[in-house]
């Protein structure tokens, strides 16, 4: 079964460009498109460091099950650790939605809800998204929008807390 995933990478401690880069080189040859990445303003009401965030979409004969293994195996090799809710990490890797044949997996499995809930509302997944996908569209409760309309629903600060990040390594 080919699938075609949106994942969400995240990080904010501890050398966090070359976390979002190990995301990268794990999906290896089954990344097809990857944002740049961004500075983003912390989302969830935890005082911290700004993250890094970028969006990557991949295609490969993995099921949905197997995409959030790979992302989990990433957070493992960051060291990642579950501390703080919302909370400041290594790297946090996202399921973001997954298409077969063009159709949207919908699950509302707690170990793998799809698409991820709180996509629609987090400027630092949808900014980035709509930058490598602007006809993208996402399943929320109210029905099936586009990422240009989720992003242009955003408060404004929201938005403006997502900007490209300076190349460093
Ligand atoms: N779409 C999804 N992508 C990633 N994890 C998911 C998804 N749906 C459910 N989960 C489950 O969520 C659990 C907690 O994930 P995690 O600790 O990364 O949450 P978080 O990053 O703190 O918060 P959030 O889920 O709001 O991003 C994981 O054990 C995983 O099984
Ligand atoms: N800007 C931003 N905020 C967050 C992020 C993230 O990746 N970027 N991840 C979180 C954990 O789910 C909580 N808050």
């Amino acid at each position: 079964m080919t699938t075609r995933v949106v994942l969400s990478a995240g990080a904010n401690m501890d050398r966090p460009h070359a976390r979002l880069a190990s995301v990268v080189q794990a999906l290896g040859d089954r990344l097809v498109a990857a944002s740049q990445v961004y500075t983003t303003a912390p989302w969830g009401g935890v005082s911290q460091d700004d993250f890094l965030n970028q969006t990557l979409i991949a295609e490969g004969d993995l099921t949905p099950e197997e995409w959030l293994a790979l992302c989990q195996e990433c957070e493992r090799a960051a060291d990642r650790t579950r501390e703080v809710r919302w909370g400041p990490r290594t790297l946090d890797v996202d399921v973001i939605s997954v298409e077969t044949d063009g159709a949207a997996v919908l699950s509302d499995d707690a170990e793998l809800t799809l698409p991820h809930p709180r996509a629609a509302v987090r400027a630092f997944v949808l900014v980035p998204w709509l930058e490598v996908e602007p006809r993208a569209r996402l399943w929320t409760p109210t029905g099936e929008r586009t990422v240009a309309e989720l992003v242009a629903a955003l408060p404004a600060a929201e938005r403006d807390g997502v900007r490209v990040a300076e190349a460093t390594r």
